[in-house]
């Protein structure tokens, strides 16, 4: 299945003001959002364009000259970047925070060069030249990043590099036999599919940065795609990687399972960039499915929904994509909706005896319309007493999955403070984690003249349990707005802290980073960093990101 996707943000990779190219002016909310945002969370009518480029303060390159005339040799001058907008695009990821900083609020990171490698044997010496000369290096693939994962910082080094990744562009081979793809790590997800459609097959990995997040993006943060419950997440996919080290090529995955020692692979899936750069990816690929259907459910109340979807879970029902959305979720969706008629879906809804709405999303698919009809109607008998509201809301879900980005660069443009967050525990333990997390946003959040909104949902369903995923909308702080995210993020994380993991699918970063001992405990983050050592002695690979630097020594701060 090659989905329909905006190729026009595709040739130009550099991360700017937002989603698009354009920082969002192609974005627009339907008129009557922005009276409903008003009425529910206090905003005012009061634009906040992006800044141009040019208001931008950036630092000149502060690369050595023995070090970009090394890295131009090994990938030709034309291929190591130092212009002030070629650094300005490839300045961090793509987090609300990332976002402001492209406003005027906060400072992006920008790198002294951006290197952009040929092949596999540039990345390797590219890393190995940046060890030698004690140049930090940012593995870059889309940049889609929304925790730190990309931040140019030198971590105490003489200058940082961004390796760009989007000249390893190739499929190298494909083993239909097997059901194998081997991928350079910078192919993006749509160019994936398109090029495994040619042989009939699909790798089945849709997050909602599909446009534009890469192959060795994915891999390198275990990312979880929307149809997870029908082709499992990132990690699940990876057979085999090559990762560039300045110790020399790691390669690893010889045979589909193995019982000799640990799984050194999941070392490098989800190593964000810490341990190497990975060049290759070697993916279980799956027969591109010939049907599909999408559905729209309503269950009373979260609780009730959440059941349903553990019942699925457990009795292996879900549908390829299964999504459910609590009351304020379900809420938004309808009020921020172009083209739906919310006032009488509520009176019909009404009628039924829901008092509140959770819409549940299931997509199934099949290769032929039978076996997609039979996983349908295996999901429908174990869902009970939904209330069915047929493929008019499948479609619309399915039509917008990609558009949640550029809604967010007009939610910007309006004035909020608009940011997800998620997280993932046992179902026994759901319902708390839920609770713990809303509460601590809408504590922080909550201000004179302020009503933030909360909405939650569940998008990625286990045996065990699910995660759990939060989208906030609150009218921006005009006299400190990082300040005010920061805030809100940190509550958060202090809540989820003891009930769930810190990130489901969104990686560690920068951001993560101070929480990964309470999860993974002392020893744990010790052994990380003894990996660490071992790989990249001089700590030039991504500083910051998955093993938190230790506290700053007493006397100046180190430049970042
Ligand atoms: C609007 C939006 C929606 C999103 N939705 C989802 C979602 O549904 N599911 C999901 O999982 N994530 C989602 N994300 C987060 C992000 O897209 C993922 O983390 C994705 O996997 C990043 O891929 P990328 O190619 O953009 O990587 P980047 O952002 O470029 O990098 C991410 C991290 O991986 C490292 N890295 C990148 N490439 C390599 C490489 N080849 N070798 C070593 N390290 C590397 C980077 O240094 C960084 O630490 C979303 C982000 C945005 C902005």
């Amino acid at each position: 299945m090659t989905l329909p996707v905006d190729h026009s943000v595709l040739p130009d990779r550099r991360v700017r003001a937002g989603w698009t190219g354009s920082g969002g002016a192609d974005a627009t909310l339907p008129a009557h959002a922005n009276r409903w945002l008003s009425a529910k969370t206090g905003l005012t009518a009061r634009g906040t364009p992006v800044a141009p480029d040019s208001a931008l303060a950036v630092a000149e390159s502060g690369l050595p000259a023995p070090a970009r005339a090394v890295l131009s040799a090994i990938v030709g001058a034309e291929h190591v970047l130092v212009e002030r907008e070629d650094r300005l695009g490839r300045a961090g990821g793509l987090s609300y925070l990332d976002l402001l900083g492209r406003r005027g609020a906060g400072r992006p990171t920008v790198p002294d060069a951006v290197v952009c490698p040929g092949n596999r044997a540039e990345v390797q010496r590219v890393v190995e030249a940046c060890a030698e000369h004690d140049v930090a290096v940012v593995p870059f693939g889309g940049g889609t990043s929304v925790v730190g994962g990309v931040a140019a910082l030198r971590g105490g080094k003489a200058a940082v590099v961004v390796l760009d990744l989007a000249r390893l562009d190739r499929l190298v081979s494909v083993d239909p036999v097997s059901r194998l793809a081997v991928f350079e790590a910078g192919v993006v997800a749509p160019e994936a599919e398109r090029l495994l459609a040619a042989h009939g097959l699909t790798l089945g990995h849709f997050p909602q940065s599909y446009e534009r997040a890469t192959l060795g993006g994915f891999a390198a943060t275990r990312s979880s795609g929307q149809a997870s419950a029908g082709y499992g997440r990132f990690e699940d996919m990876v057979e085999g990687v090559r990762l560039a080290t300045p110790r020399g090529e790691w390669r690893l995955g010889v045979s589909p399972a193995s019982a000799a020692g640990p799984d050194l692979r999941h070392l490098v899936v989800g190593s964000e960039g810490a341990f190497g750069v990975i060049t290759e990816v070697t993916l279980r690929v799956r027969p591109a499915p010939a049907w599909d259907r999408y559905e729209g459910f309503v269950l009373d109340g979260f609780a009730a929904g959440a059941a349903a979807v553990r019942t699925l879970a457990q009795g292996g029902a879900l549908g390829t994509v299964t999504r459910l959305s609590d009351p304020r979720e379900t809420e938004v969706a309808l009020a921020l909706a172009d083209g739906w008629r919310p006032a009488a879906l509520r009176a019909y809804l009404r009628a039924r005896g829901v008092v509140e709405p959770c819409l549940l999303v299931v997509g199934w698919e099949g290769a032929t319309r039978a076996e997609m009809l039979s996983r349908r109607r295996a999901t429908r008998r174990a869902l009970g007493p939904a209330v069915r509201l047929g493929v008019g809301p499948g479609n619309a879900w399915r039509a917008g999955r990609f558009a949640g980005p550029r809604q967010r660069d007009a939610l910007l443009d309006a004035g909020m403070c608009v940011e997800t967050l998620e997280t993932a525990t046992y179902w026994a333990g759901l319902d708390r984690l839920r609770a713990a997390v809303r509460g601590a946003l809408l504590g922080s959040l909550t201000a004179p003249g302020r009503k933030p909104i909360v909405a939650c949902h569940i998008s990625h369903a286990y045996e065990t349990g699910a995660s759990l995923y939060f989208t906030v909308l609150v009218p921006r702080d005009a006299e400190d707005p990082v300040g005010q995210w920061q805030a809100a993020k940190q509550a958060a994380c202090a809540a989820i802290a003891g009930l769930g993991t810190i990130t489901h699918h969104h990686a560690t970063g920068v951001d993560h980073a101070p929480y990964l001992p309470e999860e993974i405990g002392a020893l744990g983050v010790d052994v990380l960093a003894a990996i660490k050592d071992r790989l990249d002695p001089r700590g030039v690979l991504n500083p910051g990101k998955l093993i938190a630097a230790p506290p700053p020594a007493p006397g100046p701060r180190p430049a970042r």
